[in-house]
């Protein structure tokens, strides 16, 4: 029999090994030339770590909270889409997986199980994740807007006509927050660093299916032109809504009673809006590298948000991390945690719900090992003195 991975990076292989072209260069993709795909993970290979000796580490305390959840270690399920095309079991299997590390999971809203299935599966603390939609039908009221639309499309001024579509918008993600709500989830991710889908050339060249949303079923019916590339693209730029800007912010905040983080925060400049905005929490993320090509690595930038949200809410990062010992580099640059994305698919494709289960045991403990060996037996001994940016090493070394 085959020794099963020794970390992160193996469960790739793997994954490779047992999924269709399309799917696994669906998940492992970035935007155009993947420069911030490739960034993510290799900016961290540029921060070293400066342990410190003789601490008494015979026992480690990875144990942290969010939001007054408890945690096991700083390490979350990033929300990742259509986790069926991984393995059947999908988000189920995730869901399963992480309860039983005591991680939370941000469930995609490109879900293919519904959030009521997941919810079902297993008790455990999640998170939803929420992508405000621009549908063209509603279900109750949309054939009869719809209908109203056409008749009188010659009386009806443009900017009544946007009316009606903010509204019937606005009722799809609404209803997706009650729902949210109803099935015991604790907080919305509303990510907001897709606007438009990134251009994934390989997305295109294999003309990307568009997988079952089971969210969205009976709430949105999608016109889009599915015969060129990506048909992901397409989708998407039938669902989501572009025009959505800091003032639906305060709309969303309006209509639930669910704590708000905003995923997908890059500079300093909306970390501080997201503050006054009222959010409860910022995910220093660029998607993965799936949206904007070249914008900075998320660790490159992370001390910065730290620093203009100056501790009102927790921050957290995602994008590249696939080492205990990056988890411990952005938590000494200021991370409250981190949020896995790919590897967590990866695990899933290999082996399920066991493959997930190990991909975040295996990142856990590589993270109680190093603060073992950095002299930090909990997550509050862990600081900025801790690791070195590859500029700050002193020149005789550069
Ligand atoms: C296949 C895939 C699907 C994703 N789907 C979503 C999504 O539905 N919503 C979202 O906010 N982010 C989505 N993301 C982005 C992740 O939440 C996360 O930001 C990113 O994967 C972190 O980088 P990593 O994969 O290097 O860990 C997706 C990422 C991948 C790889
Ligand atoms: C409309 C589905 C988008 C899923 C997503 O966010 C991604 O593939 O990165």
């Amino acid at each position: 029999m085959e020794d099963g991975p020794v970390n992160l990076r193996e469960f790739q292989e793997l994954a490779k090994r047992n999924l269709p072209k399309m799917y696994y260069d669906y998940f492992s993709g970035g935007a155009e030339d993947q420069f911030t795909l490739r960034e993510n993970v290799e900016a961290f290979q540029r921060i070293m770590l400066r342990p410190r000796i003789l601490v008494d580490v015979s026992k480690i305390d990875m144990s942290t909270t969010l939001l007054g959840y408890n945690m096991s270690s700083p390490i979350l399920v990033a929300p990742t889409g259509s986790q069926q095309l991984a393995h059947p079991q999908g988000e189920l299997a995730t869901a399963r997986a992480a309860a039983a590390c005591n991680a939370i999971m941000v469930l995609s809203f490109a879900s293919n199980y519904s959030l009521e299935d997941v919810a079902s599966t297993c008790n455990a603390v999640r998170f939803y994740q929420l992508y405000v939609c621009s549908g063209f039908l509603n279900k109750l009221f949309g054939p009869l807007f719809d209908t109203f639309c056409l008749r009188f499309h010659c009386f009806i001024t443009c900017s009544f006509e946007q009316f009606l579509q903010v509204f019937k918008r606005r009722d799809v993600s609404a209803t997706l927050l009650q729902r949210a709500e109803r099935n015991g989830y604790k907080a919305i991710v509303v990510t907001v660093d897709t606007p438009r889908l990134g251009r994934r050339e390989a997305d295109e060249k294999n003309k990307m299916i568009i997988p079952r949303n089971s969210n969205l079923e009976g709430l949105i019916s999608v016109d889009a032109d599915l015969t060129g590339g990506s048909k992901l693209e397409a989708y998407a730029s039938e669902t989501l809504d572009p025009s959505l800007s800091w003032k639906d912010i305060e709309w969303l905040k309006s209509i639930t009673k669910l704590p708000i983080i905003l995923k997908g925060i890059i500079t300093a400049e909306d970390a501080r809006k997201a503050v006054d905005a009222g959010v409860s929490g910022i995910v220093v993320s660029n998607h993965g590298g799936r949206q904007l090509d070249y914008t900075p690595p998320t660790i490159s930038v992370l001390e910065e948000v730290v620093k203009a949200v100056s501790g009102a809410v927790p921050v957290l990062l995602d994008g590249g991390v696939r080492r205990g010992t990056d988890v411990f580099k952005a938590l000494a640059l200021g991370a409250k945690a981190v949020m896995i994305g790919r590897p967590v698919v990866y695990g899933l494709a290999a082996n399920g719900e066991h493959g997930v289960r190990s991909v975040i045991k295996m990142l856990q403990n590589e993270l109680e090992l190093t603060m073992a060996l950095a002299g930090c037996p909990t997550l509050r001994d862990i600081t900025r003195n801790h690791v070195m940016i590859n500029h700050e090493r002193p020149r005789s070394l550069l």
